[in-house]
């Protein structure tokens, strides 16, 4: 994405943002609460407007090809599925209805819908076992595993992630990341939006980190990791003389892009 704004009515929830995601990386991008995460997902997949709103400036390519003018249905069928923020799965349907309503979007054959469907069930077992149940019975970490099973069914090239630990106990969080890992090394891009910036950092090939809307920072995910200001503000570690560096201007390490630098 080159250039990315957002505005929701007068709101303006993301300022030239710009983001490359390498064929078969994963990308994460980091930040508070507000920061623009959730918009940005929304700005690829073209669900903005179901939430008032609008790409003001910027432009989405895919593959080679411009996607910011496609209604969302198009976008699942160019090959990106957005896993959405709250999981948002359809509680009273059963586990396996869910799974094929994950399907309706995509162009495969049927062959390649029931292929989908066994890579569902062998990333996640639970799926297969618990299928004829009401979906609004399975645990918060099962339903996290229903929405990601649910847009994998559609074959995407790109997943979409937004907040996958979110609410979870740190086992099911970790468990979730392996899934992450596993279907990335199958092949599948992913973009993922997380404020548990130590498990995205573990998963993730490159790293941004949205302040307010803009891009404070990217760079090499290990070298984020290592940053002073990632490590305080977003790893949570407490450390006075990181700390004294960072206000002195000297935290970050010299690989790291800082956004106002690039302007
Ligand atoms: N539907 C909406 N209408 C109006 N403003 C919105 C809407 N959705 C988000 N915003 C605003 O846009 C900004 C970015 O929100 P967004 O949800 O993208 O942030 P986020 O980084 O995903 O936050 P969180 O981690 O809390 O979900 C915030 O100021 C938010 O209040």
């Amino acid at each position: 994405m080159r250039d990315i704004s957002v505005g929701y009515g007068p709101v303006r929830a993301l300022r030239r943002v710009s983001l490359d995601l390498p064929e078969g990386t994963v990308v994460a991008v980091l930040g508070g609460n507000g920061a623009g995460k959730s918009t940005l997902l929304r700005a690829v997949s073209r669900t903005l407007s179901f939430q008032g709103g609008a790409l003001t400036s910027g432009s989405v390519h895919f593959g080679g090809r411009r996607i910011d003018g496609l209604a969302a249905d198009r976008v699942v069928a160019a090959g990106i599925s957005q896993v959405p923020e709250g999981r948002q799965i359809f509680a009273r349907m059963t586990v396996t209805d869910n799974l094929r309503a994950g399907a309706l979007g995509a162009t495969g054959s049927r062959a390649a819908k029931a292929d989908a469907l066994r890579r569902v069930h062998d990333l996640f077992p639970v799926l297969a076992d618990r299928g004829a149940q009401r979906a609004g019975l399975l645990s918060g970490g099962e339903q996290q595993m229903l929405a990601v099973g649910r847009a994998l069914m559609a074959s995407p090239r790109l997943l979409l992630l937004d907040e996958p630990s979110l609410g979870l106990a740190p086992l099911m969080a970790a468990r979730i990341a392996d899934t992450i890992r596993e279907i990335n090394a199958q092949g599948t891009s992913v973009l993922l939006v997380e404020q548990n910036a130590a498990l995205a950092l573990r998963l993730a090939t490159t790293a941004y980190v949205l302040d307010v809307g803009e891009v404070a920072l990217s760079g090499p995910a290990d070298e984020l990791a290592a940053s002073d200001e990632v490590r305080r503000r977003y790893l949570g570690v407490v450390d006075e003389d990181a700390a004294a560096d960072a206000t002195r201007g000297t935290g970050a390490p010299p690989t790291l892009r800082r956004w106002e630098a690039d302007r």
